[in-house]
């Protein structure tokens, strides 16, 4: 029998509402289980205070890269995240993940409009390590994606885009809106979005004092 992933999510979504990356309903958590359905929080839950019946469970569609509630979807008057379609493109794309997070922080808006380009350039910290980047002087780029008010043209154009481009690291932004991660684990996931965000606030303190990247 495989673990229930819920427990963890609403404990990491709790972390990152105290963090101000969730704050209201913001952001969504999805994770993978081993049959290939994946739980996602259900859409305009308070991140703050979930509990298990905020999640949905979903069956991918690996064909059509489309999702659909699951057969055995126990929460069955919620709906799941209206994001749930990017999750279900970084699944699709990258089979090695079993965790997608995505969090508005406001340091995440303001880092995506130092470019008017489709990548950020990230400055060459240590912290990269942490997103797997073991070079010296690194030189990495996150995605950037237009925010969209119809989602799954998002998640298409990321589909585009990553079909052709692997992204540097297990990331990216959707500019004014906020970033996504996914990795190979909840707790790595969890890594990735810590590391990221000290990635951005750097970046924005940086700025602050007129220091150059
Ligand atoms: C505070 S509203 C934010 C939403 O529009 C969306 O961007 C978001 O991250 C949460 O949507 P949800 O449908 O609850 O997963
Ligand atoms: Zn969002």
């Amino acid at each position: 029998m495989s673990i229930d992933p819920r427990p963890t999510l609403i404990a990491t979504a709790r972390q990152f509402y105290e963090m101000g990356w969730m704050v209201g309903t913001a952001g969504n958590l999805s994770a993978r289980m081993p049959d290939g359905n994946f739980w996602i929080t259900a859409s305009g839950r308070p991140k703050g205070r979930l509990t298990n019946d905020d999640f949905v469970l979903m069956t991918l569609n690996p064909c059509q890269g489309q999702v659909s509630l699951a057969p055995t979807q126990p929460n069955s008057h919620r709906s799941p995240s209206a994001e749930t379609s990017i999750h279900a493109v970084i699944y699709t794309l990258f089979p090695d993940a079993q965790a997608c997070y995505h969090v508005h922080s406001i340091e995440a808006n303001l880092v995506s409009r130092f470019v008017s380009s489709d990548t950020l350039p990230l400055p060459p910290l240590e912290m990269l390590k942490g997103l797997g980047v073991w070079e010296e002087n690194p030189q990495v780029a996150i995605p950037v994606f237009a925010n969209r008010l119809k989602v799954p043209l998002i998640a298409s154009e990321i589909c585009d885009r990553f079909k052709v481009t692997t992204p540097q690291i297990p990331a990216l932004l959707i500019r004014d809106h906020g970033v996504t991660v996914w990795a190979s684990s909840l707790e790595s996931a969890s890594n990735y979005i810590e590391i990221v965000e000290y990635i951005f606030r750097y970046m924005v303190a940086a700025r602050k004092i007129g220091f150059g990247l």
